[in-house]
C-alpha cells in the first residue's frame, strides 16, 4: 500500500468527527490500512463560531465548508467529510465531491417529552429549530402551533425541552443514528408528510480534482446509487439558487434503474407552497433534477419566488 499519511479534514462538532472516524473505517476496511495510515485534522468554521443566531441570518451555505475547503486547496488536508446538507451546489475551482457514502434514514425526527406525534400536538404548543424548511413545514401542516429559534447540540436541546422552553424539536434521524442518539427519537415523520432537505442522511467526500491517489482509494467506499439520488437532488437545488436562506426540500429515491424526486418550495409561514414529483432513469439522474426545477418554476411563477426570497432575507 502506499505509504503517505492520509489527512482527513473535518470540522470538530460530534457529528463531524463520527462521521470522519466512519469515513476512515471504510477506508480502512476496504483496502486494509491501519490507523496509522491516517490523520484526522480538526478545523474550526466560521459556521462553529456563530452560536448565538439563526444560521440562515449568518449568511446560510458555504459557512462550514470555506476554512475546510482551503485546507485542502492549500493542501493541508487530503480530503474532506462533509453532510452533503451542508454542502453548497456551487465548489471552488479545483475541488469535487469525489465520493457518496451509503445513505442513511433520510427523515426527520419528531422529539418531545410530551407528545407523540406534531399532529398531536395541542393549539399553540411551541417547537423549537432554526431551519427555514423546518419552520415551514411545520407551519404547513400546523398553522396553530408556535415555531421558536433554537440551536444546539442534542443534548442541549433535551435540556430546553426539560426547561420548557419548547414541546419538541426536530432533528435528521441520520445524525441522531451516527450519533448513537437514537434513543431520543420520538417518532420519526415520514416524507410524504414532511420532506427532508437536499442532501440529508448522505455523508460526502470532498478532494482535489486530479488527485489520482485518493480518488483511488475513495472509488473503494463509493455507493453510486446514493450518489445518483444527491446527483439529482443537488441539480434541483442549484438551479432555484437554493440556500439555508430559502425554505426548499427535495428528495430523489432510486429504485432499480429508475428514479423518482419530489421536491416543495415553501413561504416561511408555511402559507403557501408548491410542489413537484418527476420520474426518470436514473442515468439521468441531474437531468431529473433540472426538469424538476424548471417545472416547479414554472408551475410556482415568479411571482412566488419574488415573496419566499423577500421573505426569507
Ligand atoms: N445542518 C446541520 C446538520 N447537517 C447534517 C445534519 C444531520 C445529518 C445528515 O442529515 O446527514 C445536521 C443536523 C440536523 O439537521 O439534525
Amino acid at each position: 500500500m502506499q505509504s503517505k499519511l492520509i489527512k482527513i479534514g473535518t470540522r470538530g462538532s460530534k457529528l463531524a468527527l463520527a462521521q470522519a472516524y466512519e469515513t476512515r473505517n471504510r477506508l480502512m476496511a476496504t483496502h486494509g490500512m491501519g490507523e496509522d495510515d491516517f490523520e484526522i485534522v480538526v478545523i474550526k468554521t466560521t459556521g462553529d463560531r456563530i452560536l448565538d443566531r439563526p444560521l440562515s441570518e449568518a449568511g446560510g451555505k458555504g459557512l462550514f465548508t470555506k476554512e475546510i475547503e482551503d485546507a485542502l486547496l492549500d493542501g493541508r488536508i487530503d480530503m474532506a467529510v462533509h453532510s452533503s446538507k451542508d454542502m453548497p451546489t456551487w465548489l471552488p475551482d479545483g475541488l469535487e465531491l469525489s465520493c457518496f457514502l451509503p445513505r442513511e434514514d433520510v427523515r426527520d425526527a419528531f422529539i418531545s417529552r410530551k407528545y407523540t406525534c406534531l399532529t398531536d400536538m395541542p393549539e399553540g404548543a411551541v417547537v423549537g429549530t432554526s431551519s427555514l424548511r423546518r419552520q415551514a413545514l411545520v407551519k404547513k401542516l400546523r398553522p396553530d402551533l408556535k415555531v421558536i429559534t433554537y440551536r444546539g447540540n442534542v443534548q442541549r436541546r433535551l435540556q430546553k425541552l426539560d426547561e420548557g422552553v419548547a414541546d419538541a424539536t426536530l432533528l435528521a434521524c441520520a445524525g441522531l443514528k451516527r450519533l448513537g442518539d437514537e434513543d431520543v427519537i420520538t417518532a420519526p415523520i415520514e416524507v410524504d408528510q414532511f420532506l427532508p432537505a437536499v442532501g440529508q442522511g448522505a455523508i460526502t467526500i470532498e478532494s482535489r480534482i486530479g488527485d489520482e491517489m485518493i480518488s483511488g482509494l475513495l472509488a473503494g467506499i463509493h455507493h453510486e446509487t446514493t450518489a445518483k439520488e444527491l446527483a439529482c437532488e443537488r441539480a434541483f437545488l442549484r438551479v432555484l439558487d437554493g440556500s439555508c436562506r430559502t425554505p426548499i426540500a427535495g428528495l430523489a429515491q432510486v429504485d432499480g434503474d429508475r428514479l423518482t424526486f419530489s421536491g416543495l418550495v415553501l413561504l416561511p409561514d408555511g402559507s403557501e407552497h408548491y410542489d413537484i414529483t418527476v420520474a426518470g432513469s436514473a442515468d439521468e439522474a441531474e437531468m431529473v433534477g433540472v426538469n424538476a426545477a424548471n417545472r416547479l418554476k414554472e408551475k410556482a411563477g415568479e411571482a412566488f419566488f419574488a415573496a419566499v426570497l423577500a421573505a426569507c432575507q
